[in-house]
């Protein structure tokens, strides 16, 4: 187990700034996601600590040893990639000895950590099969396994999932959370999929365009995103937006009126809000209801209702709402296309930001226990 810490981490390629000023505290057997959209620069962080990358500026420290300069054998970690990078013509058993071989293990001593590791994953029945001999999943555990062996410091993981198909990716999601709790290491990992750095992580790193804009745990990152951004990437389906302007502001919160004349009140501390401010409500589709003829939300069109079983999502527009709204609804419920719908939320389900994405404080009591 060791602690990660990145102190004004910074990555250029020529002229070009990847990633700015990157601060990061991992602490000892915690399991970090780094997530983002494509390309905003989380393989680059991952390969910068695993010593594949030169860091341009900044220091990286591992258990308070500060290892810029140390070759990747040399930091105590180990990488898995997203292709596996399996040798073909060697066994699963070989594959996993691999590295230790390399290292001078002896015999037994290599033995016990192959056997280990390949019970830890349940792949101890297939130790004598060649990678093509292999389903995804199960190649999948071998990388892993081949980096259980090396009993690193850290794991680095690179978007291990992406190659599978969609139920196999939730299996082996649960398989990693179950590695975590029986290994206890220091993981990290990387993926663009909000749900598996949700379900997976003590604490989320969300990356856009090569800046950190937020750290925290998934409970934070849903309740009190820091900014526009995070809260339409943390979420599925994501946040509905709607723009207006601050109509008043009591202690209870912001009256915020769209050009429609309707209004919406958030409770949120005002902070520096003024009236005739330009705000953007922010609304999860889980938390947008039909509000019938209640005196807040705003009216929308119904586009179409998509069913999930379970649940179902009526899609609608409206004019404050550039990009649509979308609003959980009952999964039986009916809604002709063209409909006009009243929608709204309680006052303490609404995020409010300010013209610069920046999110408002919220008042609730679910934001303040979030760690
Ligand atoms: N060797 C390189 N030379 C120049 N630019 C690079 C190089 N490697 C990466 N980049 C750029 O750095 C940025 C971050 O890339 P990176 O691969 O870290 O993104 P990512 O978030 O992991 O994306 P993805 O999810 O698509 O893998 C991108 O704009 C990419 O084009």
């Amino acid at each position: 187990m060791a602690s990660v810490t990145l102190r004004n981490v910074a990555k250029r390629y020529d002229e070009t700034e990847v990633l700015r000023n990157v601060n990061l505290d991992i602490n000892d057997g915690e399991f970090v996601v780094f997530v983002g959209p494509s390309g905003c620069g989380k393989t680059t962080l991952m390969r910068m600590i695993a010593g594949l990358e030169d860091i341009s500026a900044g220091d990286l420290n591992i258990d308070g040893s500060r290892m810029n300069d140390v070759p990747p054998a040399k930091r105590g970690i180990a990488m898995v990639f997203q292709s596996y990078a399996l040798y073909p013509h060697m066994t699963l058993y070989d594959n996993m000895a691999f590295g230790l071989k390399l290292a001078g293990a002896k015999k037994p001593e290599i033995d016990a950590a192959v056997k280990n590791a390949a019970k830890i994953l349940h792949i101890d029945h297939l130790l004598d099969r060649k990678p093509k001999q292999l389903s995804g999943g199960q190649r999948q555990r071998v990388a892993i396994g081949r980096a259980i062996t090396r009993k690193p410091k850290v794991f680095l993981f690179d978007e291990p999932l992406s190659n599978l198909d969609a139920a196999l990716r939730v299996k082996m999601r649960l398989e990693f959370a179950r590695l975590h709790d029986e290994l206890k290491t220091t993981m990290i990992y990387v993926t663009h999929d909000q749900v598996e750095a949700m379900t997976l992580a003590d604490k989320i790193v969300v990356l856009s365009a090569g800046n950190v804009e937020q750290v925290g745990s998934p409970n934070r990152l849903y309740h009190a995103p820091a900014n526009r951004f995070v809260a339409g990437f943390i979420g599925s389906p994501k946040m509905n937006f709607l723009g207006g302007v601050v109509d008043s502001v009591t202690t209870d919160g912001v009256l915020v009126r769209f050009e429609t004349g309707e209004t919406q009140r958030v409770a949120v501390e005002p902070g520096k809000a003024k009236v005739g401010d330009n705000v953007t409500v922010g609304i999860r589709p889980e938390h947008l209801h039909i509000v019938g003829t209640a005196d807040y939300g705003i009216a929308a069109r119904t586009m179409t209702v998509e069913s999930l079983g379970d649940a179902a999502y009526l899609y609608a527009e409206s004019s404050v709402a550039p990009d649509g709204l979308i609003a959980r609804i009952p999964p039986l419920d009916h809604h002709d296309k063209g409909t006009t719908l009243k929608l709204g939320a309680t006052p303490d389900h609404c995020h409010l930001f300010d013209s610069d994405g920046r999110a408002f404080e919220r008042k609730i009591v679910e934001v303040r226990s979030a760690a």
